[in-house]
């Protein structure tokens, strides 16, 4: 039995993960069944998280997911992957344009990668919002950069949308393939090839991570530390990839592995869930500043637009 400790303090967790072999199986080190206690400081209660959480039928928070804009390898057809490139021109715009079509949804807490075309992203999307509330990227690495990051005001840090970066929600690491083009990887090696290795579930380019391996890291990272978030009612945006994303919403969606290879992500276009009774539904995607979209709006979505634009009048 291993017993891990670990913290998130910008998202408020603090967390033990114990792991537990399942006895009885006959890959006793294969399984492992996975415990969490966590404890949330900004709602000052422990909670301990076996398998299931208890559900409180009231909260109903956001989730709106986005890959990003437009990158300068997406412009040349590259496979990217982990190469931390940043976006174009064109990817500014769109996300500018996905930062309109969220800007009356509520946002408290931004997850983004940790490349720069995701945080790129979030940060510019966040210019569009009606709240007018400043993202600001968590410093944790060392005790010395908390510490020189620090916010002194409670009524800035209430202005304020911390933005927690993570690697396990960076693009699938595209192994040998990263900085060749698309187009004439699929001339060398056949179409089919390449398309098994950019959209099948568990098989891997080479050198890489299948989209399997990818969710693995991804998913259980949503699930430790975004989950508990919507779960204590907090609306979040996930600025992220096209596979950690794709992997993301197999799981919200109960894709099964044949279903998630036909799923494709745009570039910049946000997509909305509604986390309520323990339950995710999507909600489409926004459509534009000024239209939610007839599938978008929830009752509690539509009285927090009223109150922004009540706000600014
Ligand atoms: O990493 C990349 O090249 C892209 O962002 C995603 O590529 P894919 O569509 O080949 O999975």
């Amino acid at each position: 039995m291993a017993a891990t400790f670990f913290h998130q303090p910008a998202a408020g967790l603090y967390g033990l993960g114990i792991d537990v072999p399942s006895f009885g199986s006959s890959r006793i080190f294969g399984k492992l069944l996975s415990t969490r206690l966590f404890f949330n400081s900004s709602h000052h209660k422990l909670h301990l998280v076996l398998a299931s959480i208890s559900h409180d039928s009231s909260i109903e928070s956001t989730l709106i997911l986005i890959r990003h804009g437009e990158s300068m390898w997406n412009e040349k057809n590259l496979f990217t992957g982990c190469c931390d490139v940043p976006l174009t021109s064109r990817g500014v715009e769109e996300a500018i344009v996905a930062g309109k079509r969220i800007s009356y949804i509520p946002v408290d807490l931004i997850f983004t990668s940790g490349l720069i075309r995701a945080k790129m992203t979030a940060m510019l999307a966040m210019t569009q919002h009606h709240e007018n509330k400043v993202p600001i990227i968590v410093h944790d690495e060392s005790e010395q950069a908390t510490l020189w990051s620090g916010v002194y005001s409670e009524k800035t840090t209430k202005q304020s949308i911390p933005v927690i970066t993570t690697w396990q929600l960076n693009e699938r690491m595209y192994g040998d393939l990263q900085g060749l083009n698309k187009k004439e990887t699929a001339e060398k090696y056949g179409k089919e090839q390449v398309h098994e290795w950019r959209r099948s579930y568990d098989i891997s380019p080479p050198n890489g991570e299948s989209l399997e391996m990818c969710s693995r890291r991804a998913v259980a990272y949503f699930k430790d530390f975004i989950e508990p978030q919507l779960k204590s009612g907090k609306h979040v945006m996930v600025a992220a990839h096209a596979n950690s994303l794709r992997s993301i919403i197999m799981y919200l969606d109960r894709l099964t592995s044949q279903e998630v290879t036909s799923l494709e992500l745009s570039t910049g276009i946000p997509l909305l869930y509604i986390y309520k009774e323990g339950k995710f539904s999507s909600r489409g995607s926004p459509v534009g500043p000024t239209e939610a979209g007839v599938y978008a709006y929830t009752q509690n979505l539509a009285i927090y637009r009223q109150q922004l634009d009540e706000m600014s009048h």
